[in-house]
């Protein structure tokens, strides 16, 4: 369980990122974060992992106090949580078993990680996490040859490699196609079901965010304006999220 309770976040500069966020996220729900650029979105999603420091307030997972955790529990903590970024992140120059292995090396002795020998089960782990997300047979191809929404699941078996409890993917499809921004999604979903794992993804596609994840959190201003099914979220909602800015593919829709 997430747990947000009276949290803000002002950064050095003054900017407030999270003004006062009061959520609860249950094992297993797939959220969306909705919000116009600059909201808080980002912000919202780095504190989890503790990529950011929160200013004030208290956020646990699972009973921890996040920003309590230093060094091997902080290593320890992350590995719970997988994290999923708009471009991929993989090492493109090798293959896509290597990418996923990668995910193994932080629990690996030096030697190995120098030699590049891994254990037998974990490329079967690999392999399995890349058939989780139909791409199996692109194992031992190298990772620059296949098309972004290829490469993003890659990414996404490499962070399935890690056996997380949550992901957080900032914009995971905001560089695909339609088509297959929407295969991306599916396979979100299909691990959240399949695997019971904590799904929170920030996304601009406000029709993706309402087709593909149970629950919204709207942000403006670093504050939650809207948190609820999205079978609820209606034009008012939008409009009170987007401040009336809302983007041509809600007015398109
Ligand atoms: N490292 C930083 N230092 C100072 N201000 C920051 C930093 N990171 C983000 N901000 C500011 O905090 C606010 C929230 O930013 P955040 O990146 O969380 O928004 P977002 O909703 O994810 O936006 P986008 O959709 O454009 O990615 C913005 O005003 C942004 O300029």
């Amino acid at each position: 369980m997430i747990e947000f309770s009276n949290v803000s976040k002002v950064y050095p500069n003054g900017v407030v990122g999270l003004d006062d966020v009061n959520l609860t996220i249950e094992q297993g729900e797939f959220v969306g974060i909705i919000g116009l650029s600059g909201a808080g979105k980002s912000t919202l999603l780095r504190t989890i992992n503790r990529m950011h420091d929160i200013t004030s307030g208290t956020l646990t997972v699972d009973g921890q106090e996040v920003k309590n955790l230093k060094g091997k529990q902080l290593r320890k903590f992350r590995r719970n949580i997988g994290m999923i970024f708009q471009s991929f992140n993989l090492v493109t120059r090798t293959t896509v078993i290597r990418n996923v292995l990668m995910a193994k090396v932080p629990e690996m002795p030096f030697w190995r990680v120098l030699l590049g020998i891994f254990k037998k089960e974990d490329k079967l782990n690999a392999l399995e996490a890349l058939d989780k997300v139909g791409i199996l047979d692109k194992a031992y191809i190298r990772a620059d040859q296949l098309s972004g929404g290829q490469q993003q699941r890659v990414a996404l078996a490499r962070t399935l490699a890690q056996n997380p409890k949550i992901i957080l993917a900032d914009e995971p499809v905001a560089a695909l196609d339609p088509v297959t921004a929407k295969q991306v999604m599916s396979d979100f979903k299909k691990i959240n079901q399949e695997m019971n794992i904590t799904i929170l993804i920030n996304i601009h596609h406000v029709e993706l965010a309402l087709a593909y994840a149970d629950r919204i959190i709207g942000i403006r201003a670093g504050k939650i304006v809207y948190d609820g099914p999205s079978a609820d979220v209606t034009e008012d909602v939008l409009n009170m999220i987007y401040a009336g800015k809302i983007p041509d593919e809600v007015e398109e829709a």
